[in-house]
């Protein structure tokens, strides 16, 4: 097409005279069981904040509330997968929230999230009114224009395609269809690639732009992560005494996890591993998942509290968390001990440690450097083994995997995890231009590192992934779920408590979130509490999702970390209500 002819067609289309669908307007928004849900124009809403990055990006409610904001989200994406001539991805899904609620968030080409700027056009385009939007689409493209049509006038726009996936929610099919009308607005190709968990979108996508990556299918990811697991496997011979066990049982959160892993795999044979599936067809996150079970400390629904079942492993319903888990010896009502995002990367960065600790013997000054970031939350002895047993200083990062996988990313290999089981590995060039190469010519530990490297997703933490990677290095070291409690460090008793507080914003962090600036002389309050205990740690910061102070303390008991959280917690709320007392005063005195 002439580049005229396109610039007549590209005005043409984005005057006001846009044609959008009345059931993804806001006056006409309509669910997925047929009910017209106006979203009034007062109603805004944040996909990121203007100031801060928000810890889960994207639209999170109640799933009435997204044929709209998907529709234009998928718009969005098709305007961002025209200006880079690239698949961008769009994943409906609200993890580990109920049943009713849904989501939607962006996925940019590589795989991670998208930019600052796009969250700050997803914010005006969802927020725009009816009356508005083609001016608010209007004027957003214009920035992009140029890029578009010398890439349309030189043929290559052949790449823009919205790749769109969804979770097993009942609202899933119907926002797949405002998606797709949305991406249909700009006219870019639209993949449905159905049913899928969070961590296979974003692998699917990176694979749409760099296709040796893997092929852009589930079966390319089924295929490429089993592959690597199968020729890792036979790389990994039991030690002898192994008391490793190929078999556990998995709770899917009744969700993604059950169909997607099951194919996954069909290409595993038995012997290798086996894995029993509960709850795969009930309530949505009820009861279950891996959210469930770290917070209550429960063992899920369809579990066995009698310890009869020595290892299992939960998913949360998107299947981008993984906890490994057993029951509690001794307890009545069901407690479960939990292998967390903690130990699971003290696991990995153990078996990667050994492997590397070979490779710089032989080539000391062609070192790749190994980092493991944690948050504040990370057990205060997984902290002291890393540093100890692995002699590596662990870098402490804010809440939220972006800021873990950020810091991880400046490492040949990073290993990052958040305490509550989300968490991968990434890995550099310089680790490609070593390790990544024709394997069968590389010596084994090299192999090795390599063949984890594609085990892993590093794109996303990925439960699949992540157990088929926790397997082999149980196996590795011929472990048992005891070995894998006891060889490694003993958590250090630790407790979370929430404060409701009337202004968040009086809260003030330094430290990775450890040490509060703000308010005056809390910090010196909990620093003269924790001095009162052993080994203890405490902290006190502004959650990022929900509107209270999370406070955590650990000691060397579970009554003396539970005394010591209580203070610091009563502590917080004095602050508080000094805070809101005083400004009543200064209003008064004004
Ligand atoms: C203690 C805790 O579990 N915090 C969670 C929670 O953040 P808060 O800022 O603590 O509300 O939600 C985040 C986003 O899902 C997750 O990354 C993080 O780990
Ligand atoms: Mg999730």
């Amino acid at each position: 097409m002439a580049e005229a002819d396109f610039l007549g067609q590209l005005q043409v289309r984005t005057m006001a005279n846009l044609d959008f669908p009345p059931q993804y307007t806001r006056a006409g928004n309509t669910t997925h069981n047929n009910e017209v849900h106006s979203i009034p124009q007062d109603e805004q809403f944040a996909y990121g904040t203007e100031m801060e990055e928000k810890l889960a990006p994207g639209f999170r409610f109640r799933a009435e509330k997204l044929p709209f904001i998907v529709y234009r989200c998928a718009y969005l994406a098709s305007l961002l997968a025209r200006h880079l001539d690239a698949a961008i991805g769009v994943m409906i899904t609200a993890s580990h929230n109920p049943a009713q609620d849904n989501g939607v968030k962006l996925v940019n080409f590589n795989g991670d999230r998208i930019t600052r700027r796009w969250e700050i056009y997803a914010d005006q385009v969802i927020n725009a009114s009816d009356a508005d939007l083609p001016k608010v689409i209007r004027d957003l493209e214009k920035n992009f224009q140029r890029s578009s049509q010398s890439k349309i006038a030189s043929g290559l726009i052949d790449n823009a395609k919205v790749v769109c996936g969804i979770d097993t929610r009942v609202s899933g099919p119907h926002l797949m269809e405002a998606a797709r009308a949305g991406a249909a607005l700009f006219n870019v190709k639209f993949v449905d690639i159905g049913v899928v968990s969070t961590p296979m979108l974003h692998y699917i996508v990176k694979s749409f732009n760099e296709p040796e990556f893997a092929e852009a299918t589930h079966q390319g990811y089924y295929q490429a992560i089993s592959d690597a697991f199968r020729k890792l496997y036979t790389l990994t011979p039991e030690p002898k005494g192994s008391r490793y066990q190929p078999e556990l049982i998995v709770d899917c959160a009744n969700g993604v996890g059950a169909p997607r892993f099951r194919e996954l795999l069909e290409l595993i044979p038995k012997e290798m591993l086996r894995v029993e599936f509960r709850n795969e067809n009930g309530e949505l996150n009820h009861g279950c998942g891996a959210d469930f079970v770290k917070i209550r400390q429960n063992i899920p629904a369809g579990f066995d509290s009698e310890a009869k079942e020595p290892k299992c492993a939960s998913f949360d319903g998107d299947a981008d968390r993984i906890l490994y888990f057993r029951a509690k010896k001794g307890y009545l009502y069901g407690k479960a001990e939990l292998f967390d995002g903690d130990r699971i990367a003290v696991l990995f960065a153990k078996y990667l440690k050994e492997q590397l600790d070979i490779y710089t013997a032989s080539k000391p000054r062609n070192s790749l450097k190994m980092g493991i970031v944690q948050t504040a939350y990370a057990n205060g002895s997984s902290t002291r083994f890393i540093r100890e047993h692995l002699k590596i200083e662990p870098i402490i990062a804010p809440t939220g995997v972006k800021r873990l996988q950020r810091n991880a990313a400046a490492f040949d290999i990073g290993v990052y995890f958040e305490t509550n089981g989300h968490g991968t590995i990434v890995f550099s060039k310089h680790f490609d231009s070593v390790v990544r190469r024709n394997t069968d010519s590389l010596p084994t530990h090299l192999q090795r590192l390599h063949l984890f490297s594609r085990v892993i997703n590093e794109t996303v933490g990925d439960a699949f992934a992540d157990l088929l990677a926790t397997e082999i290095v149980l196996r590795h070291f011929g472990w048992s779920m005891d070995d894998w409690m006891q060889k490694l460090y003993e958590d250090t008793p630790s407790i979370s408590f929430q404060a409701s507080v009337g202004d968040l914003s009086i809260f003030k962090t330094t430290n990775a979130e450890q040490t509060l600036e703000e308010p005056d002389g809390l910090q010196k309050r909990i620093d003269e509490e924790v001095a009162k205990y052993k080994n203890a740690r405490a902290f006190a910061r502004p959650s990022g999702t929900e509107n209270i102070v999370r406070v955590y303390a650990e000691a060397d008991t579970l009554e003396n970390a539970h005394r010591l959280g209580e203070t610091v917690t009563q502590a917080v709320e004095q602050a508080d209500s000094r805070h809101r007392y005083l400004k009543r005063f200064m209003r008064f005195q004004l």
